[in-house]
């Protein structure tokens, strides 16, 4: 099945000036020979050969082919590139004459999934990949191109080493009790490796967590009791009048949504329906929604109307919302504030809001994340394995400290090893390769 030659268009499917048609797959150089003026068949690897795309007598396109020898190419094997000309229609008739000619369509991801298939890279690098391309900001940009150069792979390789180490040391002296160099096995030698093992994992796993901010972008939930001026605020951030703003009390019902960019840092924010008790079923149904919003949200701003004092309404907010990432937006600034609360200052009806977009900004200095920290994950799944990895070695640390058999330690040290290995996809099973390369684009 994998000597299926695939095809797919490689470029956005749009008007342009050239499309790329990449095929990969065993013998696809003399696949396209037969359907291509040019000569190919000799050429050397990562060459350019300009000719005619033909469907038997008739030309397709005047084009220019770029072939890559198996095994150092991109997916590992055998390539080709047939640079066409961009147009969407000629595009799809030099796909149509491969498809004919017994290529298939490629799936989502497949040109990458073969690479790991074929060893090139490893999961996290192919992971890298599809990060990079639907990257939205520069820190996500560095971050994608340092996995897909192997960042990941390398510190992930590093704790493996020092797993082994621990365990080697446990297995030889099982092995061989009588081994005179073995360093004496008591849990006074392994205790402390293991320990500084695990302090690295979960530094990693702590400073991973936040990335999700920075490649997604951070979940904002604009919160208050109705007529703060939420709308308002929602509508000044972004520029343009996306919510309803009136003065009745109420005027929200269901979310609305809109995002900004403050210069790397991605909001996605949501106006919700302002919080108060009330009898109108629709109403309340928003209201509910809001007060869940404020649990799942990165980031809260709680607006208050500073020109009239704080209500119940503004309490119980103030309350709910305390122990998540606040900031409490102290609105209605031009009406001369009469209230006694810290918070920022800010009119959203006449679009003075720049202190707030500075707090912001110092709230997520998101830069520092990939400036300073080189061990980082990419997302969710390598961080839940590090996490399982961890508390795999929390086990084998704990019965270290209990005096347990050795060989029983050893059962969790091989737990731990095994989620390491998965971060790399080294142990991954075929479905859950399928769910991650079909998230890639056609093509990729
Ligand atoms: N035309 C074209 N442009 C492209 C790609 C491509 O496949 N084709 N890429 C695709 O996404 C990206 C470049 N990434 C690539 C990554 C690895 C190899 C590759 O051939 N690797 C071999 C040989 C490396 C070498 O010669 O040193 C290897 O690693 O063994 C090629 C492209 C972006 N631009
Ligand atoms: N003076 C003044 N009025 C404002 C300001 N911001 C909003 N308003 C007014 O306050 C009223 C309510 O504004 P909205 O933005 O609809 O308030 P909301 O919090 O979204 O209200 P609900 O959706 O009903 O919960 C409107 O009449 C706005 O023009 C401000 O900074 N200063
Ligand atoms: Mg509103």
């Amino acid at each position: 099945m994998n000597d299926d030659i695939i095809v797919a268009i490689a470029t956005s499917r749009l008007e342009a000036a050239i499309s790329i048609i990449r095929l990969s797959g065993k013998d696809c150089i003399a696949f396209v020979q037969e359907f291509f003026t040019g000569k190919i068949l000799n050429k050397a690897s990562h060459t350019i050969t300009y000719g005619y795309i033909k469907d038997g007598e008739q030309k397709i396109d005047e084009v220019l082919v770029n072939i890559y020898r198996g095994k150092r190419t991109f997916s590992g094997e055998e390539m080709v590139e047939i640079n066409c000309h961009g147009g969407v229609y000629i595009t799809q008739k030099v796909l149509n004459l491969c498809l004919k000619k017994g290529a298939r369509m490629a799936e989502h991801g497949e040109f990458s999934k073969r690479a790991f298939l074929n060893g090139r890279i490893d999961l996290s690098q192919a992971e890298a990949i599809s990060d990079l391309i639907t990257a939205k900001n520069d820190y996500a940009t560095e971050l994608a191109l340092k996995g897909i150069q192997g960042n990941i792979s390398h510190f992930i390789e590093d704790l493996r080493e020092d797993l082994i180490q621990i365990i080697t040391q446990i297995e030889v002296n099982i092995d061989y009790p009588e081994y005179e160099d073995v360093e004496e096995l008591t849990a006074d030698s392994l205790l402390p490796k293991s320990q500084s093992l695990q302090k690295k994992m979960n530094h990693i796993i702590e400073s991973s967590k936040n990335v999700h901010l920075l490649k997604d972008g951070i979940s904002t939930v604009i919160i208050g009791k109705p007529n703060v001026g939420k709308s308002s605020l929602l509508n000044a951030l972004l520029n343009e009048d996306k919510a309803i703003v009136t003065d009745i009390a109420g005027t929200t019902r269901d979310i609305v949504e809109g995002t900004i960019r403050l210069d790397n840092i991605i909001l996605n924010m949501i106006d919700t329906a302002g919080i108060r008790d009330t009898d109108d079923i629709v109403e309340n149904i928003g209201v509910h929604k809001s007060k869940e919003l404020i649990h799942k949200a990165d980031l809260v701003l709680l607006v208050i109307d500073g020109s009239v004092p704080l209500s119940k309404e503004d309490e119980e907010l103030l309350e709910l919302s305390k122990d998540t990432q606040r900031i409490i937006v102290v609105n209605k600034k031009d009406q001369g504030h009469n209230i006694d609360i810290e918070g920022i200052s800010i009119s959203a009806r006449d679009n003075d809001i720049d202190a707030l977009i500075q707090e912001i900004k110092k709230r997520f200095e998101l830069g520092q994340i990939t400036a300073g920290q080189e061990d980082i994950l990419a997302n969710a799944r390598q961080i839940q394995l590090l996490q399982r990895a961890s508390e795999s070695l929390d086990n084998a640390i704990v019965a270290m400290k209990n005096q347990v058999p050795t060989d029983l330690i050893v059962t969790d040290l091989y737990d731990s090893w095994e989620n390491l290995k998965e971060i790399l996809g080294e142990r991954a099973k075929e479905d859950l390769l399928d769910e991650l390369f079909k998230r890639f684009c056609i093509g990729k």
